[in-house]
This record gives structure tokens, sequence and C-alpha cells, in this order.
């Protein structure tokens, strides 16, 4: 159980034996309805069991793309923190650190302390969670270059950084990966030199064996696979094609061009049990492969890693708007010069960023029809420049404009420059720790049998730029009510 605190109270019982936490909860909601008239508000009250377990167990992370940027990054970050090095720069001695990640680096209150203060403890101290110094990674990667050198690659780290894991490393290398050119952008094929032949049912199977093989060697209780591969242009969603859990299962079986890699992992995934998160925007999860993992029980998340513009982009509207100023013109642009920035330089791999990096407005303008009448949308431009010399280092520049008071204009102007790669290595982590906690908790009614989650992760929300959600569920985009309901349900 957490070493920080216990909960001494009728609703939360501790089980040392079994190692699990049982609480009771009263979740308070209020349920609409109108006559067209008036809105008749009727208060609902449900109480739920929640059953946790609290034995940690050992955890595999298997990147798709582990050679690039991000899973490069998050590898050696990893390493480095675990060995608790430290390196000289400019500034001073530098340690590793789990900075931007949201269970290791920011805390939450328990609640008012002797003094009447807020007690607060690390996110990660809520429940029993994975430490990241824990966690095996493996992965694949359509270039076949170690993880050494696709951290040289990526010039994120520095290099002192570098030299010292680079024994470590080297040793770790890319398994040979599902690449369908079409779906990324054409100047990605000097990469290509580590893939999988065969027929598409055929790497399915590889894929699964290879899941297997990583559990055995590194004796894991569980795997769960993270997609930080290129971004990949959206695929078509049809009738027979990719409709259901079975036309899905059937059109790989016929080989067919218009499934992408990132759903045959995602099918992989399922069918191996392991938890599959998507952290690029295109979408992989066709309906299909939502009804495979509903069938398996297994859990999706995604889309895209909410690292910078677009998170803030997410408090700044919800400020505005929940401020009554009404915002009407938002312009985000960027240049940047990594391997995500080439891919992206291409129109139809642009395209599913530019979807994930729009719609994050939606939500909190529709909450709002005295500013906003029906349809009515700000002006809304995304704009994302390839620029090699900058490489990592992304410059982000946005302007939000807002209506205000009689006739009156707001005009704010931000300048964002960072290494985009260490924005969002960090979130890696936060995706999979929460992900890997919710296949420990259960939940019941009083009636009820206890149920998982559903298998559509939409607690991942605060992570994600375009979040999924269940079928029929509304979805929020506002970055602390998206907080909140992490805080809430670990709480
Ligand atoms: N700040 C960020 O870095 C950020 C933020 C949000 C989203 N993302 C998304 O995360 C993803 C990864 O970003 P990155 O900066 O690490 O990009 P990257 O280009 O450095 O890395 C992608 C890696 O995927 C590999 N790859 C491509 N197709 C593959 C396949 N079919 N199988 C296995 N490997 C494959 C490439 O060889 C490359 O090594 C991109 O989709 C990006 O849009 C990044
Ligand atoms: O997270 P965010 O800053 O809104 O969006 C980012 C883009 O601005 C950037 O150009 C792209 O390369 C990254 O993949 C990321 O998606």
């Amino acid at each position: 159980m957490s070493s920080k605190f216990y909960v001494e109270s009728e609703k939360v019982q501790y089980n040392e034996t079994k190692q699990t936490i049982l609480s009771t909860y009263e979740y308070q909601s209020s349920h609409v309805e109108t006559d067209g008239e008036r809105f008749r508000v009727k208060p609902v009250n449900t109480n739920l069991t929640f059953r946790t377990s609290a034995r940690v167990p050992r955890v595999g992370v298997m990147l798709v793309g582990w050679g690039g940027n991000n899973g490069s990054t998050i590898t050696a970050s990893v390493l480095a923190n675990k060995l608790g090095i430290s390196w000289r720069t400019k500034d001073g001695v530098k340690t590793a650190n789990y900075f931007g990640s949201i269970t290791q680096s920011s805390t939450t209150s328990l609640g008012i302390g002797p003094d009447g203060k807020d007690v607060y403890v690390p996110l990660k101290d809520l429940l029993p969670m994975l430490s990241p110094n824990d966690m095996e990674f493996d992965g694949w990667d359509i270039s076949s270059v170690n993880i050494a050198d696709a951290c040289s690659r990526a010039k994120v780290l520095d290099i002192s950084i570098q030299d010292q894991l680079r024994p470590y490393l080297e040793k770790l290398k890319p398994r040979p990966s599902i690449y369908c050119p079409d779906f990324i952008a054409a100047n990605q094929s000097d990469r290509a030199d580590n893939v999988l032949s065969g027929t598409k049912w055929e790497m399915v199977t590889k894929i699964r064996e290879d899941i297997k093989d990583f559990k055995q060697k590194k004796n894991l209780d569980k795997v769960i696979i993270l997609w930080t591969a290129n971004t990949e242009r959206f695929c078509d969603v049809a009738a027979g094609l990719n409709d259901t859990a079975d036309n899905l299962l059937e059109s790989i079986k016929r080989n067919e061009a218009e499934v992408s890699s990132s759903t045959l992992f995602a099918v992989a995934s399922i069918l191996e049990g392991c938890t599959y998160i998507n952290g690029s925007p295109q979408n992989t999860f066709v309906p299909g492969c939502i009804e495979l993992a509903e069938r398996h029980g297994v859990f999706l998340g995604g889309d895209d890693f909410k690292s910078g513009q677009t998170k803030i982009k997410s408090v700044l509207v919800d400020f505005l708007v929940s401020a009554g100023l009404k915002p009407t013109s938002i312009v985000s642009y960027n240049h940047l010069g990594n391997n995500d920035g080439k891919n992206l330089s291409a129109p139809k791999q642009f395209r599913s960023k530019e979807i994930s990096k729009s719609n994050v407005v939606d939500d909190m303008v529709e909450s709002n029809d005295v500013l906003y009448s029906p349809n009515e949308k700000p002006d809304h431009t995304v704009v994302i420049k390839y620029v090699p010399y900058v490489a990592d280092s992304k410059r982000a520049m946005d302007e939000y404009t807002s209506e205000i008071f009689m006739g009156g204009h707001n005009t704010i102007v931000l300048h964002n420059t960072c290494e985009d790669s260490l924005l969002a290595a960090p979130l890696i982590i936060d995706l999979v720790i929460i992900a890997e906690l919710c296949e420990r908790i259960q939940v019941k009614t009083i009636d009820g049998d206890y149920e998982q989650f559903h298998s559509v992760l939409s607690i991942l929300s605060y992570l994600l730029k375009a979040p999924m959600v269940p079928p029929g569920t509304p979805v929020v985009n506002a970055l602390f009510r998206q907080r909140a309901c992490i805080e809430n349900i670990f709480r």
C-alpha cells in the first residue's frame, strides 16, 4: 500500500493479504431534461465500490518508433534516472529528473493539515503505481539504428548524457517493423532498412511473437504498447473494410492495402491482451479496432501526445471563454527541424496533425451559447513548417484575438521555444503508468458485478490532443477538467 499515507474511514478497507484496496464512493450527478420551456434538474446519486490491486506488476513498454526522437529520448532518460546520472553544463551540474510528468513531478492535496494548510503529495503516491525506473523498454523501428545512435541522430539530449549512457543504449536494437510506405511521407523511405516482409496477417503474427518474446525474456507480468512512430495519413473507414472487428480481421487476412501499420500494431496488441496507446494523430482506432478491443477487454488510448501549443491552447481558451470573453481568431504557427517535422512537411501527414491540433477548442466553444451562436467557431489556423537547422528546438508562435466588452478587442501573443521531444517524452511515462494502474482497478454498483473501465481510456485525455472517449460520451478538452478526472478517480 502507499507508504506515504493511509485513509482512516469505514469507506476504505486495506487487505494486506490480498493486496487490495476496497473503497466505496457516492457519485453525485444531475440528470437534466427540458420541456422546451424550462430545464428539469434531477440529482442522481450512484453508490460505487472500487477494488484496486495494490500489487505493482513487472511491466514492459514496447515502443513503435523506438528509434525516433521521443522513443530514444524516453529510453535514455529513464535509464539516466535509474542510474542517477548527472552532467556538467555551462549553467552548473544537472541531474536526471522527470519534469513534465504529472505522476512523477506534480502534486495533489490529501486534505487540510492541523495548521489549516493543504497537505500535498506527489500524484504518484495517491495509489500504488509503477515507477518509471522499473520499466523495461523494447520496440520496433523501420530504421535499424541502435538506441545510442538514435539519440545521437535525434540531437535532443546533452552529449555528456549520451556519452555516459552509450555503453548501455548501443545494445538496444529496434526489432524490424511493419512498413506501409503509403501512410507516411515519402521522405521517410531513406530510414527504412529494418522492415518485415510477408502478408499483413503474417506480420501481425510476427509482432505478436515479438511481444511474447519480450515478455518471456524479461520475465514480465504485462506489456504495454505505445505508438510513437511517424504520423500517418488518415485511413479510409468503410463498411466491409474496418467497420467491425470481424471485417477488420478479414481485411487484414485479405492483405487489404488500406489497413495501416498503426492499426496492424493495435490488432496485434489487442490479440495479445496488451493495452495500446496512440501517441500520433492518425485514426488508428477504426470502429473495428475499438470493437475488437471491447471484445477482448483490452484498453486503448489516444490520440496524439499533447505537449506544447495544444496544451496551452486548452488552458487559454478555457480561461477566455469561462471569463466571458470571446476568442474569435486563433493562429498556431510553429517551425521545427526534427524528423517529425520532416514527415509533417508532407500534406497528408500534416493534415492528420492539423485535425488533432484544431479540434481542441470545440467543447469549450460549444459550452457557451451566450458568446457563440449555434455552429459559430473562432477562426482557427494551424501552420507547421520544416526548418532542418533548428532540429528538435521547436519555435512556436500563437496569437489569440478575442472580442471583449463593448466592441473592444484583446490580442494575446505567445512565443515558445523548446526541445519538442523533451515536452513529449515524459507523457509516455504518464500514459503507461496511468493505463497500467487502470488495468488494476475494477468498479461495481451496489447490485452489479465488478467490471473494468471501458476499453477506451478517456482518463488519458489530459495527455492527448484529440482524446478518444467511449462511443456516445462527450469529449472534454479543458485541461484542468481533464486533470480533475485523474485526481478524482484516483482519490
Ligand atoms: N513534441 C513531440 O515530439 C510530439 C508531440 C506530439 C505528438 N508527437 C508525435 O509523436 C510521433 C513521434 O514523434 P518523434 O518526434 O519521436 O518522431 P520521429 O520521426 O523522431 O520518430 C518516429 C520514428 O518512427 C519510425 N517509424 C516510422 N514508421 C514506422 C513503423 N511503421 N514502424 C516502426 N517505426 C516506424 C521512424 O523511423 C522514426 O524513428 C509523431 O507522430 C509525432 O507527430 C510528437
Ligand atoms: O503538442 P503541440 O505543440 O500542440 O503540437 C506539436 C506540433 O506543434 C509540432 O509541430 C509537431 O511536430 C509535434 O508533433 C506536436 O504535435
